[in-house]
């Protein structure tokens, strides 16, 4: 069966931008009626689909990553580049992301690009063009000849029960047992030499983590976005509390993030997944014998990959009670969680007077409100621990005097001293 025949079961979803819904269609041996949006979006010019081929998915998510950046790169002025991705409705693990590319430009060039890729071998690619009857056929350049006699017609696809970017977060985005986010990086390490260092601390920590069982004071987690004043109040809750502050991913981590920062979702959330198991590890032996206050853990780590995942309106977030918000089952559970909640404006003026550099998803969060929306929402869906929201507008002490009343209420932990 030849590869476009093969496609002819997926749904394609084509993003023309992240606040309108997205254009479905499929691919049928027999042409349909015509259709308003299939003309807005196939209009005129050269279109084709461009997805990365790779044999497993960590070479998948990088060639993905290569490719947009390839064609970001190339592309010239008058090509449009949108997300597209093709799926089996309500299957999980059957997204499959590329690019649709809209050639307006006047020496068609985009073809140029496109063909170079396809003669690499790197990708999959499909031209679109329109029939005699006003339809749009789809033609895949790697059939066999015989094969390219068959007619493919595009024919518009009702939207999906569940939006497709919510089909592979299960340990793709966020993973939910060590070992599936450990091989990750072991996939990795041919590729990423340092995924085996980090690995090596996982295995240290992990070894320490099962002699240690008891854990018998609080431990406490603060959430929030960048500049909500997590780093502020964490230090004033360990000073207050007299307690081992720690922190997500963990210090024996640092000088490795910026190299998985710049990996693709799957490795840079299989990092920062292995680093709050790391962070358990220290977790469990510090609250042995003091309170624990840590600055960010799994709620981060989990908000994060679902906002980044999930592609348009906030309504197309997992909905509340989808098993995607559940705590992993072999990851400590801390006592509490606090989400600081800023305004925006409060939350832009406190970065501005921050002057530190933002990390490329704080960048994101700036000109994309959407999605800090859709963080905010994600870190308030996840459950068992579930968030408690604290309003951090009000100044440093007064937010600490809040939390303090909030442990207090809880716990039966005294200031020293008092
Ligand atoms: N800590 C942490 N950050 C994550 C994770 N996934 C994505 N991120 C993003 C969220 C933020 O954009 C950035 C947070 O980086 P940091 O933890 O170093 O926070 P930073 O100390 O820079 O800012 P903060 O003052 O803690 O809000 O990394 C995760 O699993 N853990
Ligand atoms: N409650 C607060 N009121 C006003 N400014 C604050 C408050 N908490 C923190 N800040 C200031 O806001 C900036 C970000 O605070 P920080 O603690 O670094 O936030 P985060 O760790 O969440 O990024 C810092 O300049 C800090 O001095």
């Amino acid at each position: 069966m030849s590869r476009l025949a093969q496609w002819c079961s997926r749904v394609f979803m084509v993003e023309i931008n992240q606040k309108t819904e997205p254009i479905y269609f499929a691919l049928s041996s027999t042409p349909s009626a015509r259709n308003k949006e299939l003309e807005a979006l196939f209009g005129s010019g050269k279109l084709f689909s461009v997805h990365a081929l790779g044999d497993d998915r960590v070479q998948s998510a990088r060639s993905h990553a290569h490719l947009k950046s390839a064609l970001t790169e190339d592309l010239p002025p008058g090509c449009q580049l949108l997300d597209t991705a093709s799926f089996l409705p309500d299957v999980k693990n059957s997204l499959v992301r590329g690019f649709f590319l809209r050639d307006n430009s006047v020496l068609s060039s985009a073809e140029r690009v496109v063909t170079h890729l396809r003669q690499k071998g790197s990708v999959c690619v499909f031209t679109y063009t329109r029939g005699q009857n006003g339809d749009y056929l789809c033609s895949d350049e790697a059939d066999e000849p015989a094969e390219r006699e068959r007619r493919y017609y595009v024919t518009p696809a009702p939207a999906p029960l569940r939006h497709p970017s919510t089909l592979n977060i299960i340990n793709s985005d966020v993973f939910y047992q060590m070992k599936d986010a450990y091989k990750v990086l072991q996939e990795c390490s041919d590729v990423i030499p340092e995924s085996k260092a980090v690995l090596e601390l996982v295995e240290a920590q992990q070894l320490e983590l099962n002699s240690i069982h008891d854990e018998r004071f609080p431990v406490i987690v603060i959430e929030g976005l960048d500049a909500t004043g997590k780093t502020t109040l964490t230090c004033s809750l360990q000073k207050a509390l007299g307690a081992v502050l720690l922190k997500s991913p963990p210090q024996c981590l640092a000088h490795l993030r910026p190299r998985f920062d710049s990996e693709p979702p799957l490795i840079r959330r299989a990092f920062y997944a292995l680093g709050n198991y790391i962070t358990a590890a220290q977790i469990a032996r510090e609250s042995s014998h003091a309170p624990v206050i840590a600055d960010r853990y799994w709620h981060s780590t989990a908000a994060y990959a679902i906002a980044t995942a999930v592609s348009g309106r906030e309504e197309n977030l997992p909905a509340v009670g989808s098993e995607i918000y559940e705590w992993p089952h072999d990851l400590l559970r801390p006592s509490m969680v606090l989400l600081l909640s800023v305004s925006p404006e409060e939350r832009l003026r406190r970065l501005s007077h921050r002057g530190l550099d933002k990390t490329e998803e704080e960048s994101q969060l700036e000109i994309n409100h959407l999605f800090r929306r859709k963080v905010d929402e994600a870190y308030k869906r996840i459950q068992n621990p579930a968030c408690i929201v604290v309003d951090a507008n009000p100044s440093p002490d007064h937010v600490l005097q809040q939390v303090l009343g909030l442990i207090r209420n809880k716990y039966n932990l005294q200031t020293p001293g008092h």
